[in-house]
C-alpha cells in the first residue's frame, strides 16, 4: 500500500468554453468563426489524504468540488499538476485504478434503470472482475447491513431515492475498494436515511479502514463523519484542517438567553455585568440576550446574573453553529484573513437563534 491514499500537488483544470456573441448576426458569425476562452475551475490546489481518513470537501456551487472529484477518479484529465490516488495516476492507469476505488455521484446513477438491482450488481461484478465467491460474501454482508433484501429484484426506476442511494453505496463497494469518493451522497434524502447512510459510512471506515472523500452541502454530514475539512472557494483551497479547529478559530463567542419572571431593564442588566466586557440586547421586557466574547468566562458571567435578585425563569446557551461559520467564511472568501482579524474585532456572528437582535 502506498503511503498516501490521495496526493494532489498544484492540480489545475481549465475548461475551454465558447464565447457566444449576441443577436442574430452574432449567432451567424459564431457559426463560421467560434471564439473561445479558458475558464479555470480548479486553480493549482495541493492536499494530501492519508489512508483511513474521512475528509469533507466543501464549497459553494461552482467552487470546483465535482471537477476535483472527476480528476481524482480519472473521468477528467488535469490541465497541469500532479495527482496520485493509491499510487496511480487516475486517468492513465484506469483499468487497474478503478478496482481500488468506489464512486457515488448523488445526482447520477451507476445502476441500470430498467433491470433488477441484483442484475446491475452482477454486471458490476463482471466489470470489476470480482470472483463469484467474494462477490456473494460481500453482497450478503452489505445487503444485510443496509436491509436491501426485498429490493434486490426490483428495477431501479421503481425505487425511492433513499432506497436507490443505499443500492448505489452497495454498488460502489462490491469490489471492496480502499478509497470511496462520494459526491453529494445525501442530497435530497430525509433525515432518517441520511443518518443511516452516515452510520454505515462510519462503520465502513472503522471496520475496513476505508478512506472517504466526501463533498456535500449538508454540514451535518461533515459534523457526523469528518475530522478534517477542505474548503474550496473559486477553485482555490481556503481552509484545510480540523473541523473543531475551524469552529474554535471562527466562532467568536456565545450568547446566553435569559427569560425573567418580571420586567427587567437594560440598564439593570448592564449594571450586573459591569466590567466583564459582555453586551446585552433586549428581545422584550422579560427576555434578554447576553453576548460573551471567548475571553469571558461563562460561569463568571452567569454568576453575576444568578447572584443578583433578578427572577430568572429560564437560561439557554447558544454556540455559533457550523453553518453560520462556514457561510461567513464563504462570504469573506478566506479562512485565513478573517481568522486573523476575528479576534481583534470580536464581532458577534449569528447564532442558531434567528430571532436574536444582537448588535
Ligand atoms: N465541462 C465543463 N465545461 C466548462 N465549464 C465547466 C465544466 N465543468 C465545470 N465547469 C465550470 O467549472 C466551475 C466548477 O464547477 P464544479 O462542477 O466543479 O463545481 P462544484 O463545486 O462541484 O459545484 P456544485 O456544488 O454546484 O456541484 C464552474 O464554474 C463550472 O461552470
Amino acid at each position: 500500500m502506498t503511503q498516501l491514499a490521495i496526493d494532489v500537488r498544484d492540480l489545475r483544470k481549465q475548461f475551454k468554453v465558447q464565447n457566444n456573441r449576441t443577436g442574430l448576426g452574432g449567432a451567424i458569425r459564431d457559426l463560421f468563426k467560434r471564439e473561445y476562452r479558458e475558464v479555470a475551475a480548479v486553480k493549482d490546489i495541493t492536499f494530501q489524504i492519508p489512508h483511513g481518513e474521512i475528509c469533507g470537501y466543501i464549497g459553494e456551487n461552482g467552487a470546483g468540488k465535482s471537477t476535483t472529484i472527476k480528476m481524482l477518479t480519472g473521468i477528467l484529465v488535469p490541465t497541469s499538476g500532479m495527482l496520485r490516488v493509491n499510487g496511480y495516476v487516475p486517468h492513465k492507469e484506469r483499468e487497474k485504478f478503478v478496482k481500488e476505488i468506489g464512486v457515488v455521484f448523488g445526482q447520477r446513477s451507476q445502476l441500470w434503470w430498467d433491470i433488477g438491482v441484483i442484475e446491475s450488481f452482477q454486471l458490476l461484478r463482471k466489470v470489476y472482475r470480482v470472483p463469484e465467491a467474494d462477490f456473494r460474501k460481500r453482497l450478503d454482508e452489505l445487503v444485510e447491513r443496509l436491509q436491501l433484501g426485498e429490493l434486490l429484484n426490483r428495477p431501479v426506476r421503481k425505487l425511492s431515492l433513499g432506497q436507490r442511494m443505499r443500492c448505489e453505496l452497495v454498488a460502489s463497494l462490491l469490489h471492496n475498494p480502499s478509497i470511496l469518493f462520494l459526491d453529494e451522497p445525501t442530497i435530497g434524502l430525509d433525515i432518517i436515511v441520511k443518518t443511516e447512510i452516515r452510520e454505515f459510512l462510519k462503520e465502513m471506515n472503522r471496520e475496513h479502514g476505508t478512506t472517504i472523500l466526501l463533498t456535500t452541502h449538508d454540514l451535518q454530514d461533515i459534523e457526523a463523519l469528518c475530522s478534517r475539512v477542505i474548503m474550496l472557494d473559486d477553485g482555490r483551497i481556503i481552509y484545510d484542517g480540523g473541523l473543531e479547529e475551524l469552529k474554535t478559530r471562527w466562532s467568536k463567542g456565545r450568547e446566553i438567553k435569559f427569560q425573567f419572571g418580571s420586567a427587567i431593564s437594560l440598564d439593570r442588566l448592564r449594571d450586573m455585568t459591569e466590567g466583564l466586557g459582555v453586551t446585552w440586547t433586549m428581545d422584550n421586557d422579560v427576555e434578554a440576550g447576553m453576548w460573551l466574547p471567548h475571553a469571558v468566562n461563562v460561569s463568571d458571567a452567569l454568576a453575576r446574573v444568578v447572584g443578583s435578585s433578578a427572577d430568572i425563569r429560564d437560561i439557554k446557551i447558544n454556540e455559533t453553529n457550523t453553518d453560520e461559520i462556514v457561510r461567513e467564511i464563504y462570504q469573506s472568501g478566506s479562512a485565513e484573513t478573517k481568522a486573523a482579524t476575528a479576534a481583534a474585532l470580536e464581532a458577534p456572528a449569528d447564532t442558531e437563534e434567528k430571532e436574536s437582535t444582537r448588535p
